[in-house]
């Protein structure tokens, strides 16, 4: 059985259809990225899987029943958008508020705070905080009770790099653990790295929904091989461009070969046959390439909701 699955679910705010014929689905354990333009749907689609929001028609279920269902609410963990606490609670207890709230047990609070990393910070009041500590303590809120399916709405914003990779890598620990997420972003740089899957949304419709190999397969984007430190760099790209692959100079010594599957591995052979680059790097289509290329289909632009 999925954890997760919307059978054509259209959602309406009053004359506004937000979704249009959702079919979406996850199974325990999987990440999933939801991506989207302003407006496509996502954060809809997120408060109908938490039950927040009821369908105009078609179903939602979360482990095979209505996500209103008290049973199924206690499986699920929500950090929204924009994350607000009382400022004047310290962080410790904002967490005990939030786990009697939720009737979690008071013992996970501080083993909480210990993987968000706010353990020191955690006698100070949240008014205190950055935003990156509000967000942390914003994830601890959202995994109390141990929940089986996370929903993180935009969890990086605000945060630095250093912060940003810490998220994500208590994201790959959940996942490891066996926590379902679904993660909604618009900052899509290096996000490849922690999802299984891509649900691409438009205009309240699904573009596209795969892992990233079926992804990238669909696109036909090609692959980039970056060769660093070639001698005689513009002699090599002659002769590639007139084997019919599209090479590219990149300064003096630096070639970039742009080649889809089949023919990687020839390009990779000529290359090595002449034996002095100092580097090469091949470098499959990332989450962000996908993106545009889905988003600059026809069927994206279909009149926004
Ligand atoms: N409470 C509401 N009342 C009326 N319209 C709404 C409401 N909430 C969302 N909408 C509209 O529904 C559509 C989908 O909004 P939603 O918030 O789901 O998009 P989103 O993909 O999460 O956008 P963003 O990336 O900007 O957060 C938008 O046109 C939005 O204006």
């Amino acid at each position: 059985m999925k954890l997760v699955e919307l059978h054509s679910v259209r959602h309406c705010y009053g004359k506004l259809e937000a979704l249009h014929d959702l079919n979406l689905s996850l199974n325990e354990g999987e990440v999933l990225g939801l991506f989207g333009h302003n407006g496509a749907g996502k954060t809809t689609t997120m408060k109908l899987i938490l039950g927040l929001l009821r369908p105009t028609s078609g179903q939602v279920c979360v482990s095979g029943a209505s996500p209103e269902h008290v049973g199924v609410r206690q499986q699920l963990g929500y950090l929204p958008e924009n994350v607000s606490f009382y400022p004047q609670l310290t962080g410790l207890e904002t967490l005990r508020y939030f786990a009697r709230l939720k009737s979690a047990p008071s013992a996970q609070v501080e083993a909480l705070l210990r993987q968000v990393g706010l353990t020191e910070a955690c006698q100070r009041k949240v008014k205190t905080y950055s935003k990156g500590m509000r967000q942390r303590l914003g994830l601890a809120q959202a995994l109390l009770g141990k929940p089986r399916l996370l929903l993180l709405d935009e969890p990086t914003v605000g945060l630095d790099p250093i912060a940003t990779r810490e998220l994500y890598a208590i994201i790959q620990q959940l996942r490891e653990g066996g926590t379902a997420v679904i993660l909604c972003s618009h900052v899509l740089a290096g996000v490849e790295a922690f999802i299984d899957r891509a649900a691409i949304m438009a205009a309240g419709r699904l573009q596209a929904d795969g892992t990233l190999s079926e992804l990238r397969s669909q696109v036909g984007l090609p692959s980039l091989i970056r060769v660093n430190g070639l001698l005689q760099a513009r002699r090599w790209q002659a002769q590639l461009s007139g084997e019919g692959f599209n090479a590219r100079l990149v300064g003096e010594d630096n070639l970039e070969v742009a080649t889809h599957n089949g023919a990687k591995q020839q390009v990779l052979k000529i290359l090595l046959e002449q034996g002095d680059a100092e580097d090469i790097e091949v470098r499959q289509a990332n989450m962000e390439e996908i993106y545009s290329h889905f988003m600059t289909q026809p069927s994206a632009h279909r009149s926004a909701p």
